[in-house]
């Protein structure tokens, strides 16, 4: 067996977290392997003044890594499964996909208790056009204004640019211990989560065969299955991590059951829709939500996107 693992990871707080969880689970069950994290930027990371869906393209947060693993300075890399395209390039594959945290949204407000009460056209902050629309739908009169960088960055211009509120994933502020800063969780129904929201995910060469097997404990089958749906959801919309679309999945008894929303910016139009079936056709039931929310509606909502640039 080779004696040195490498982990290619972004910098923030929060990767290095989950790159050093994936270490130590590593660790432990190779111990005489030695296992190390290499740090890297990404698009994403280096241009902060924009909005992700303006930046454009859909692995921003991935690309570097991935040449990384190509070219074999790095084995593997760690990323939040929200960040991976629904499509990998040639020769690499998600060689595991970790237990899910928990996958919901948050509102973290100093001032108020929960959405419903913040003021008229209370200024919030979220670069996600997914929380966009889901809060603009609840709430029409907000301000919706543009909150980028990482989770520690997004707390400190809470603070400093004067926003009501924001919106971040819990799982994030749970892993850095930042939880105390919660004002309100929104339930996966109130503000449908992200694909793969939660997750983690590992990226590997796929003909490293070693190194899959190394993997295969790491993977959760629950979260896969459920993954797998809302990913397939989300790749025949053709989106990535910055459309207004969320979609959850949970199994109970071997059955998947994706929940799925389709959103115009404004929050004004929002196609909502369910399906359920057996775990293993989870493409299948991603492909078939998909297919039944477009039909509903969610055409005119992409025909826009894609004429506003977005898509
Ligand atoms: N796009 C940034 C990002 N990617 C993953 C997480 C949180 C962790 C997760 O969802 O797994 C976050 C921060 C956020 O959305 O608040």
């Amino acid at each position: 067996m080779r004696e040195v693992i490498r982990i290619g990871t972004r910098q923030s707080a929060l990767a290095l977290w989950q790159a050093e969880y994936v270490a130590e689970r590593l660790r432990t069950l190779y111990p005489m392997c030695r296992v190390e994290l290499v740090h890297h930027t990404t698009i994403g990371d280096r241009i902060l003044e924009k909005p992700l869906a303006e930046i454009g393209g859909k692995g921003l947060f991935t690309e570097e890594l991935e040449a990384s693993m190509r070219s074999g300075d790095v084995d593997i890399a760690v990323h939040s499964l929200k960040d991976m395209p629904t499509e990998l390039p040639d020769g690499l594959i998600l060689g595991a996909i970790t237990a899910r945290e928990v996958p919901c949204d948050v509102l973290v407000s100093p001032k108020y208790k929960t959405l419903d009460q913040l003021p008229q056209g209370a200024k919030v902050g979220t670069s996600s056009l997914r929380r966009q629309a889901q809060l603009l739908h609840q709430r029409p009169d907000l301000t919706i204004c543009m909150l980028r960088g990482n989770v520690q960055t997004r707390l400190r211009k809470l603070d400093e640019e004067g926003f009501d509120a924001i919106v971040l994933a819990q799982a994030g502020l749970k892993r850095l211990g930042l939880e105390d800063k919660i004002t309100q969780v929104f339930t996966v129904d109130e503000l449908i989560p992200a694909v793969g929201q939660g997750a983690l995910a590992i990226e590997c060469r796929s003909d490293d065969e070693e190194m899959l097997r190394l993997l295969e404990p790491l993977n959760d089958e629950t979260t896969m299955w459920c993954t797998r749906g809302e990913r397939s959801f989300l790749r025949q919309l053709d989106g990535g991590c910055q459309v207004p679309m969320g979609v959850h999945g949970t199994v109970r008894k071997g059955q998947l059951t994706l929940k799925g929303i389709m959103c115009s910016l404004d929050g004004k139009t929002c196609y909502e829709g369910e399906m359920s079936g057996p775990q293993k056709s989870a493409e299948i039931l991603g492909r078939n939500l998909a297919k039944a929310l477009y039909e509903e509606g969610g055409k005119s909502i992409i025909e826009d996107l894609v004429q506003k640039g977005v898509l």
